[in-house]
């Protein structure tokens, strides 16, 4: 077949009308059939735009001026909405981003699950959609004069500075500043990236909701930080509920936020934190929900699906610092959770002694790799739980989940795509879901989690 040349070119200005929005948060719209994905456009609308950047079956274009606007658009609070890469699609009335979401769910699971009859219901939001994140990792950049510290532009590693994020716990903000503004005072260099030279190269914060405890991680470019008693003693006075004070050292040339090593400068090494009745450690590298009100309202739907009785063996797989496990074990006989990450095995079992939960245990290990044993080992879960990063859940895990024949699988999912490819394979393995709960983790970005429970298909009974 001749290749067919793509309709545009870069530098072209075009007329669209947007006709859905992407994942990301794109409106997306057709030149003569090619499709063409236009940040910051919404569905309904026509604009303009100039194609930036032309592939073989799409292009990207910015967008110009509005020529008919949607209803649904509204003014993006925040003063850098439009730079900053944070946030996608603060210009979106909430309600039609909550449907934009259950719509691109739906969209998954018809076109790469094929699985057309999965109802996917109404997004849980939230009713203030802001200031909801408990953690912020913030690049720092510039020169000793002149420090910069904001969020990457979209596709870029240039600094958007800030003083306030609208989806940031203002706790995080303020001690970002306060860092910021000690860093200036102390000429502490910050790091150069494209020499490799310099000395700050991102701050993190985590903040305990319900705590109170602030953690701040200062990632460095080595050993060496300059100016380091004086700033331990500054940043003490600055931030109210100071816990944890960590240099972590990342010597390499790499976009991986955080090294290997952590040095305590001062205090504990983790925060603490709570999810419902059960307290957890969080130390610098281990993942924990960054939306704490709406990871209740996440775990209230794992629950709901688990139909716990107390008798049951769960797994939970992927399962972190063991978050989903240990406030599932209250309503389980049997606890075992697996995770790929050591140290987090190590604070999921810390996690399970602190609440004195003597029932769950952890294993370090992938998901893909320990099912299989566990599966030959003859353990034979009621439920499984599994919350795969975005990549989904490998098929050797999947073959050993079904091989185990729990009653139930449920699966929270943080991308649709990948959840309707695995529901397509684990139908195929007799086990269906027929509903999906979407949750708006994320709100004001183009991300959507989701929660689903797969039950053995009944006419085949057992499998
Ligand atoms: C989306 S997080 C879920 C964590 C936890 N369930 C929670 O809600 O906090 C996914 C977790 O899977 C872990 N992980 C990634 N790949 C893995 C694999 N192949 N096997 C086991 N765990 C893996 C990550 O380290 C991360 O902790």
């Amino acid at each position: 077949m001749p290749k067919l040349k793509p309709p545009v070119e870069p530098g072209e200005r075009i007329q669209v009308e947007i006709t859905g929005q992407s994942h990301t948060g794109d409106g997306v719209g057709k030149v003569e059939g090619f499709t063409v994905f236009i940040p910051l456009a919404i569905a309904g609308e026509r604009v303009e735009a100039r194609v930036t950047r032309v592939k073989k079956t799409y292009a990207h274009a910015r967008l110009e001026k509005v020529l008919k606007a949607s209803p649904n658009r509204v003014d993006a609070p925040c003063p850098v909405f439009e730079r900053c890469g944070g946030c996608q699609v603060q210009h979106i009335a909430y309600p039609v981003q909550l449907e934009a979401k259950r719509k691109q769910v739906a969209d998954a699971f018809a076109r790469i699950g094929g699985l057309e009859n999965v109802e996917v219901l109404p997004v849980l939001g939230m009713k203030e959609p802001w200031n909801y994140r408990n953690k912020a990792q913030v690049p720092f950049g510039g020169s000793r004069g002149r420090v910069r510290a904001g969020f990457y532009a979209a596709g870029s590693h240039q600094i958007v500075e800030f003083e306030h994020c609208m989806v940031q716990q203002p706790e995080n903000d303020r001690a970002i500043q306060r860092v910021k503004e000690r860093v200036k005072e102390l000429g502490i260099p910050p790091y150069d990236e494209r020499k490799h030279r310099g000395v700050l190269r991102h701050v993190m914060v985590r903040t305990g909701v319900h705590t109170g405890d602030v953690m701040v991680v200062l990632v460095t470019n080595g050993p060496k930080l300059p100016g380091r008693q004086r700033l331990v003693e500054g940043l003490r006075e600055d931030i109210p509920g100071l816990v944890s004070l960590v240099q972590n050292i990342q010597p390499k040339r790499t976009n991986v936020v955080l090294g290997p090593e952590n040095r305590i400068l001062w205090g504990e090494p983790v925060i603490h934190d709570t999810i419902g009745p059960v307290r957890f450690v969080i130390s610098p590298h281990s993942f924990f929900q960054v939306n704490p009100a709406q990871t209740e309202i996440l775990y209230e739907q794992v629950k709901k699906h688990a139909e716990l009785s107390g008798r049951e063996t769960v797994i939970d797989a992927y399962c972190g610092i063991g978050t989903i496990a240990l406030c599932l074990a209250e309503d389980a006989a049997r606890v075992f959770g697996v995770e790929s990450i050591p140290q987090a095995v190590e604070d999921a079992r810390h996690n399970a002694a602190l609440n004195g939960i003597d029932h769950a245990s952890f294993e370090a290990g992938t998901a893909e790799e320990v099912m299989p044993r566990w599966a030959e080992e003859g353990i034979r879960p009621d439920v499984i739980v599994v919350d795969p990063p975005r990549k989904g859940c490998a098929p050797e895990f999947l073959d050993a989940a079904v091989k185990m024949n729990p009653d139930r699988l449920v699966y929270v999912s943080c991308n649709p795509a990948t959840l309707a490819r695995d529901a397509a394979y684990l139908k195929e393995r007799g086990y269906v879901n027929h509903e999906v709960q979407p949750v708006d983790m994320f709100p004001q970005t183009g991300h959507v989690e989701c929660v689903t429970v797969f039950r053995k298909r009944k006419e085949e009974g057992r499998l």
